[in-house]
């Protein structure tokens, strides 16, 4: 990979290598775009195959996460990091401590919380260094754990598209296929389970998959099976990239919503779905419940508030979905726009010159 490349032309701001010999700490911090304010996203402990593999996940996730605070309406930038390790065994309270040293050092452009493989209790370890890491224990006044509320929203995202595929946003009877039962998939599986949806799972780890059986009464299918499931949603909830040239002809569902980050493996397959009529929920505005969230703890949180614009999700989606009709491009394409027009307007908008502590004005002898 010509990571200056790539940089280049997708214009990152910057990558952060973190190293730490006696805790194994080897952290990527990519930080896309701060135009809309500091870059917040979570840290995903992960054994990627290769460092290339982790650098290009945390570049995705990041760029991702700059779509998903400014199509969410937040005054965040994009940022992400990938800690390469077994997230089972190779966790330490010096590992975490380092890193949020290092994350302070950056000086508040980048704020991190939970993603795959991190949990409450390594955020709280990285508030011992740094302020800036949010999703910690609500025992600090915080938010705790983002993925149930995540959940939430997928819920109501989930229903946005089934109005429109199905003409009716009840999930009732619906068979819903859940890729990954993980944190966030769990706790949908809930909601899910309560309207009265049919579950088929599936998990690389059994015992995610024999809990969500023995609780939702759900049905088990081998991973690589889940694609071809006779279902009404496919909802992607574990990593990313699993919407490809190999599984599109395989899925059989009418809706496409889930909780997984970068769901498509390139652009391409966005125009694929969308041409075989299936209802796609960009995966950056269904899953914007946990980043809404713990963008909450910077106002002071209050669960109210944040929950109310959790379920506004529904309608971000439902206008996603009338933006792609009215202009006759792929939902993904139409939420890309509703991103980039704010991004661009705000930039455009900074133009004016504000003194602060930090201008050349304020350093004259
Ligand atoms: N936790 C949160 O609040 C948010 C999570 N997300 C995204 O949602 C997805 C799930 O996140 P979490 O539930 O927090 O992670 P998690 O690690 O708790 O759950 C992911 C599940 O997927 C399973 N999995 C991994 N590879 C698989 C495969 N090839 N086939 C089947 N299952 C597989 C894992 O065993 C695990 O049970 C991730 O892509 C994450 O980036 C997005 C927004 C917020
Ligand atoms: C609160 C975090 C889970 C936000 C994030 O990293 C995401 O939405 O992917």
């Amino acid at each position: 990979m010509e990571i200056f490349k790539y940089m280049e032309h997708y214009d990152y701001e910057q990558l952060v290598f973190c190293q730490d010999r006696q805790s194994g700490l080897k952290a990527i911090i990519a930080i896309h775009d701060t135009t809309l304010g500091p870059a917040l996203g979570g840290t995903r402990m992960w054994t990627y195959e290769s460092e290339e593999e982790a650098i290009e996940d945390a570049l995705r996730l990041a760029r991702g996460m700059t779509y998903k605070n400014a199509a969410a309406g937040l005054n965040l930038g994009g940022g992400k990091t990938v800690i390469i390790g077994d997230p089972r065994k190779d966790k330490n309270e010096e590992m975490f401590r380092a890193f949020g040293r290092y994350i302070q050092g950056l000086n508040g452009r980048y704020i991190t919380a939970e993603d795959v493989g991190t949990t409450v209790a390594d955020m709280d370890l990285i508030h011992e260094e740094t302020d800036y890491v949010t999703g910690i224990s609500p025992a600090f006044g915080s938010s705790g754990n983002p993925s149930p509320v995540t959940a939430y929203g997928v819920y109501r995202g989930m229903k946005a598209a089934v109005m429109e595929a199905f003409g009716t946003d009840s999930l009732e009877g619906k068979v819903v296929a859940v890729q990954g039962v993980g944190n966030v998939a769990y706790n949908l599986c809930k909601h899910l389970h309560e309207e009265g949806a049919h579950l088929v799972v599936t998990d690389i780890n059994k015992e995610a998959v024999r809990r969500a059986v023995e609780d939702f009464n759900a049905k088990a299918v081998e991973p690589n099976d889940i694609y071809s499931v006779e279902c009404d949603v496919y909802a992607p909830c574990a990593l990313g990239a699993t919407i490809n040239d190999v599984t599109i002809p395989q899925i059989k569902a009418k809706v496409i919503a889930g909780a997984a980050n970068n769901q498509l493996k390139d652009t391409k397959h966005g125009d694929l779905i969308h041409e075989m009529g299936i209802v796609y929920a960009p995966d950056y505005v269904i899953n914007a419940g946990g980043v809404i969230n713990v963008a909450d703890e910077l106002y002071g949180y209050n669960s109210e508030r944040a929950l109310k614009k959790v379920e506004g999700i529904y309608n971000n989606i439902a206008r996603v979905i009338e933006i792609a009709k009215r202009d006759g491009i792929p939902t993904y394409q139409a939420a890309d726009r509703l991103a980039e027009e704010r991004i661009e307007r705000m930039r455009n908008s900074r133009s004016q010159f504000l003194q602060n502590g930090h201008h050349i004005l304020s350093r004259r002898p």
